[in-house]
């Protein structure tokens, strides 16, 4: 029978590199000849992705702080359940872009639902699941990046204030100081290779 594989997610405020870290990690841990899943959030399963749509279209004020934050649940759960327990339990290793962290640093700080509330609907949704290790990114200038890839378009989320992304920003230190064995903060800043480095000593005990 395999080992069970293992959970890691990369987490951080808007274009502080985690999509493209995602795929510099999935390549390193391959060529330890560890099989890769990488997935994202909201979505990484077909009702997820559908969910997405809802999310991450129309104006800011298409839902209420409740209902997005049940959404993001909501997507979450099909999430967990098609994608990544199928996947671990067959040995596999999954990468996600953003887990429940997003949902705590967002909706629980920023919109000011409470981290511990939002921490309630993951346990509703989908019984408390975790990442093995949670690795947040950190760096000045990410949205000033996420602008120039989106040639200045955010997404309903993305286009909230600076205000918001600072708020959002120190919901991920208090999440990190929270659980400094499953979080941890890292330095985004510098070349893409240095910041790989950084992501792989703190999988150092993880790994095969
Ligand atoms: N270390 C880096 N140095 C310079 N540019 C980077 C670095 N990492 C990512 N980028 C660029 O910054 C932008 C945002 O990166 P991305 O990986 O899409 O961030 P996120 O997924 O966190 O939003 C992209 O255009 C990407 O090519
Ligand atoms: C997973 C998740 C994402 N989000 C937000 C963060 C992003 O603004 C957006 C997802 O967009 P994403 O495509 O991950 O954006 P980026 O590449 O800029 O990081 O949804 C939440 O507010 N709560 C959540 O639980």
């Amino acid at each position: 029978m395999n080992a069970r594989g293992r959970f890691i997610s990369l987490e951080g405020g808007e274009g502080v590199g985690k999509s493209t870290q995602l795929r510099a990690l999935a390549a390193a841990l391959q060529e330890l000849g560890l099989t890769v899943v990488t997935t994202r959030e909201p979505g990484g399963s077909e009702g997820a992705e559908a969910i997405r749509r809802l999310l991450l279209e129309g104006d800011d004020s298409r839902w209420s702080a409740e209902a997005e934050a049940l959404l993001f649940a909501a997507a979450r759960s099909d999430h967990v359940g098609k994608t990544i327990r199928p996947a671990l339990d067959r040995g596999q290793w999954v990468l996600s872009d953003r887990f429940v962290d997003s949902s705590l640093a967002y909706q629980g700080g920023a919109l000011e639902l409470g981290i511990d509330r939002v921490r309630q609907l993951h346990a509703f949704g989908s019984g408390g699941f975790l990442p093995d290790r949670t690795l947040i990114l950190l760096m000045d200038g990410g949205r000033d990046r996420a602008l120039a890839r989106d040639t200045g378009e955010s997404d309903r989320i993305g286009g909230r204030s600076t205000d918001f992304h600072d708020s959002v920003e120190r919901a991920f230190r208090t999440i990190a100081a929270e659980e400094p064995e499953r979080v941890r903060l890292v330095d985004a800043s510098g070349s893409p290779e240095a910041v790989t480095g950084r992501l792989l000593d703190q999988l150092a005990d993880l790994l095969p």
